[in-house]
């Protein structure tokens, strides 16, 4: 396990880890964190002093390092386990559970991801764990569901050059939920098609049935 992800996945060790956003360039700065949710707090009209809300910064940063641990992760290195393996059909992950965060609103978005890839003429497969493992990394950033979508399946072509790509995220917003239009249950779909599985219709609706099959 890289010391990056590492120190994303598991709060403790990441305290002494420097995670540097891929991006900007910037690093996790916990106190600045602290000292802004101390501010909110106030301007929200809260008392920050309060027993209830003393340790409340504190904990609220470390759980926004934890909420956008895939700033700090390279997701190219996420797909580097492949196995020759001569597969030429479809493999699907179906159901990954989801959490990101909508960056207009901070607020979660969640439900489920699905993600398909016809392999490339040499079969060669990657981890199953290691598609799940990218739709939590580009998930764990400030996020629209539509870039959230595109962005799993073009580092899928990057990575495994695979003859086609799938996938399918249905999310439920909360920012349209909890508040605004308050529409909780309607539920959002999007998905990113490349290669084979957009040049060919019949491929594309073999996947498509896979997926939406109950
Ligand atoms: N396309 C897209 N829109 C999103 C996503 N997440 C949130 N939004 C929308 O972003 C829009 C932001 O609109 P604004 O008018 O700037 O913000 P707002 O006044 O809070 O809007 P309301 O939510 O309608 O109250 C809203 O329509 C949200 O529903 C997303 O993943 N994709
Ligand atoms: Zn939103």
């Amino acid at each position: 396990m890289s010391q990056e992800r590492d120190a994303a996945e598991s709060p403790e060790r990441g305290a002494a880890a420097t995670l540097e956003c891929l991006e900007t360039g910037r690093v996790f700065d916990q106190p600045r964190a602290e000292a802004a949710i101390r501010e909110l707090l106030i301007a929200v009209g809260e008392n920050p002093d309060r027993p209830g809300l003393l340790d409340t910064p504190a904990r609220v940063a470390r759980a926004y390092r934890e909420v956008f641990a895939g700033l700090y992760t390279d997701p190219d290195s996420v797909l580097n386990t492949t196995f020759d393996e001569g597969h030429q059909e479809l493999v699907l992950v179906r159901d990954i559970p989801l959490y990101s965060t909508c960056e207009h609103h901070l607020v979660s978005f969640h439900g489920v991801a699905h993600v398909g890839y016809i392999p490339g003429s040499t079969g060669r497969v990657t981890g199953l764990s290691k598609l799940a493992r990218l739709v939590d990394l580009y998930a764990k950033r400030p996020q629209v569901q539509e870039r959230l979508t595109s962005q799993i399946a073009d580092a899928m072509v990057r990575k495994l050059d695979p003859r086609g790509v799938i996938v399918v995220v249905e999310a439920e917003h909360l920012c349209m939920a909890m508040r605004g239009i308050r529409k909780p249950g309607a539920s959002t779909t999007t998905s990113a098609v490349r290669g084979l599985l957009q040049s060919s219709a019949a491929s594309r609706a073999e996947a498509l049935d896979l997926i939406l099959r109950k």
